[in-house]
């Protein structure tokens, strides 16, 4: 298929004429760049437009991956803290019935660790600092008795309803109009005893952490189809595998650190088939195929996988239009906002003090603490979740951040926690090919309204990335199912 003649003077131009003029390059380039035609284009070198290209080579069909960044990876990011020991600015540990990227580590060579639990977790709140051991059936829940009856009515509740809730549909729960007409907040609010009026408090910790956003910003079908999905076929999910590190979403974690997923297949594929440092601004398809258009690039393919989070596909433009609910869709989901602030020191020093690591605050930016030193021990390192409001509030400002979270790790591990070898901060918010994390949030009325656009090809463009994954969505497990599923939709179309 030859580039529309309107597309071909807009790419030699530099830039589509729809882009915003500060993305429009200073000077117009010389000459088009246009490789060899392929039988998919991908746009997103994250696992899930990663594992989609391998797939598709597998089943012997030409593709090229056009990246943004200058790395493969997207929300996956290790960095080396120590020779050969790394740790995560994205994500960083997978869990029980997270099938499919636990089979892929494994195909791919890569080793797992668990996460450290030997000794106590902290709780510091209201000034008070408690430890315990995590057991069933709170896990890593504080045991706060003003939230502890919460959490167990909470947790039943929140079980009950997520199972009845379709996995990847969730418009067709029987109650869906009605939750999804409220936010999460006020579900929760309906269903607990609100000791204090602390509801919204008392779990925000987990909310931040988990959705990088508070309760009341997501709608409560949302939230409850985020539960159903932490499972997978016949296992239904439930809350405590999200928030629990034994036997839930934090247990293990990868040696070679999780961007390894994605340099281990980007290695496979080779040079020739990902590019990087090439943002896709314009897609225009006809009956034949798909002209894929960078800053002066065009690439052809028979079919194109999106494989980029939804907010920022919606920020490409599409010829012809995209369907309006799709449209729609992706101008009202908007990405969690979380920030990880990650301190590298000497020694995991909390280990002597028979500390895991692990703590809950109710006060401070970094609500939920964890260990991540590498698995020998040879250096310690904690990590800070700073999500939702309280990323609102530090984002920017990297001193304050700093002096608040340490004080948070000085609270909980003592005067040790301000020996700071190495401080790393990953902003996520600010990065301007994922724009907030670890996750995009539906609102109200989201779901029921467009749920289907989501996932719907749209001719020769297939949707892929975490957000339509269906089980473990949000997670590195939903990225890779959603490539499967794009593949097999390619597979039976060709
Ligand atoms: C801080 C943080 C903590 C997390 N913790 C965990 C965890 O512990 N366990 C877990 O399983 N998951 C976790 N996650 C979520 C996990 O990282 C994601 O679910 C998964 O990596 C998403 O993969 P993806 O391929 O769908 O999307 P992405 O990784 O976002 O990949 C999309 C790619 O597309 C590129 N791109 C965007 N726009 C364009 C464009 N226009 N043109 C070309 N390229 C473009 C981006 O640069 C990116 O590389 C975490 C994420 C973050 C950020």
């Amino acid at each position: 298929m030859d580039a529309p003649d309107l597309t071909r003077r807009r790419v030699l131009a530099g830039l589509p004429a729809s882009l915003a003029a500060g993305a429009v390059l200073a000077r117009p380039p010389r000459s088009l760049e246009e490789p060899k035609p392929v039988d998919v284009v991908i746009v997103g070198a994250g696992i899930a437009g990663l594992v989609a290209a391998r797939l598709l080579v597998k089943a012997g069909k030409s593709v090229m991956v056009c990246e943004a960044r200058d790395r493969v990876g997207g929300r996956t990011w290790s960095h080396e803290i120590a020779p050969g020991a790394y740790a995560e600015l994205g994500a960083a540990w997978v869990g029980p019935t997270q099938d499919r990227v636990l089979a892929l580590i494994q195909e791919l060579g890569l080793t797992l660790f668990d996460q450290y639990t030997d000794g106590e977790s902290v709780y510091v709140s209201r000034g008070d600092r408690k430890t315990f051991r995590e057991k069933p059936p709170f896990g890593a829940a504080p045991p706060d008795p003003l939230l502890l009856p919460d959490l167990a009515i909470v947790s039943t509740w929140i079980d009950r309803i997520a199972k009845e809730i379709p996995v990847g549909a969730p418009w067709k729960a029987e109650d869906a109009q009605a939750l999804d007409r409220q936010t999460a907040e006020t579900w929760l609010r309906g269903r607990t005893l609100n000791l204090l009026g602390e509801t919204a408090k008392n779990f925000s910790a987990a909310f931040e952490a988990l959705f990088g956003a508070e309760s009341r910003e997501m709608s409560a079908l949302f939230m409850l189809h985020y539960v159903a999905c932490a499972g997978t076929e016949g296992v239904p999910g439930t809350f405590e595998r999200l928030l629990n590190t034994r036997a839930g979403a934090q247990e293990r974690k990868i040696v070679e650190g999780s961007q390894s997923i994605c340099t281990r297949i980007a290695a496979e594929l080779g040079p020739e088939r990902v590019r990087l440092s090439t943002p896709i601004r314009l897609i225009a398809q006809n009956g034949e195929g798909a002209n894929v258009i960078g800053n002066a690039f065009v690439v052809r393919g028979k079919r194109v996988i999106v494989a980029v989070p939804p907010p920022l596909a919606g920020r490409i433009t599409y010829e012809p239009a995209l369907p309006v609910e799709r449209d729609q869709y992706t101008q009202r989901l908007g990405m969690g906002w979380l920030i990880k602030c990650e301190a590298v020191y000497d020694t995991p020093f909390w280990r002597a003090q028979g500390l895991n690591g692990s703590a809950v605050i109710n006060d401070g930016p970094a609500r939920s603490i964890f260990d991540v030193s590498p698995p020998d021990g040879s250096r310690g390192a904690l990590l800070g979740f700073v999500g939702g409001d309280a990323a609102r509030e530090f984002s920017g400002a990297p001193e304050s951040l700093k002096r608040a979270v340490i004080e948070n790790f000085v609270s909980c591990f003592g005067e040790k926690a301000r020996e700071v070898r190495e401080w790393h901060v990953a902003d996520w918010g600010r990065e301007e090919w994922t724009r907030g994390c670890p996750t995009a949030i539906a609102p109200p009325g989201l779901l029921t309204a467009y749920g289907p656009a989501l996932t719907a090809p749209v001719d020769r463009i297939h949707w892929a990335g975490t957000e339509t994954g269906g089980y473990w969505t949000g997670y590195m497990d939903g990225a890779v199912r959603s490539a499967e599923r794009t593949v097999r939709e390619i597979l039976a179309a060709s």
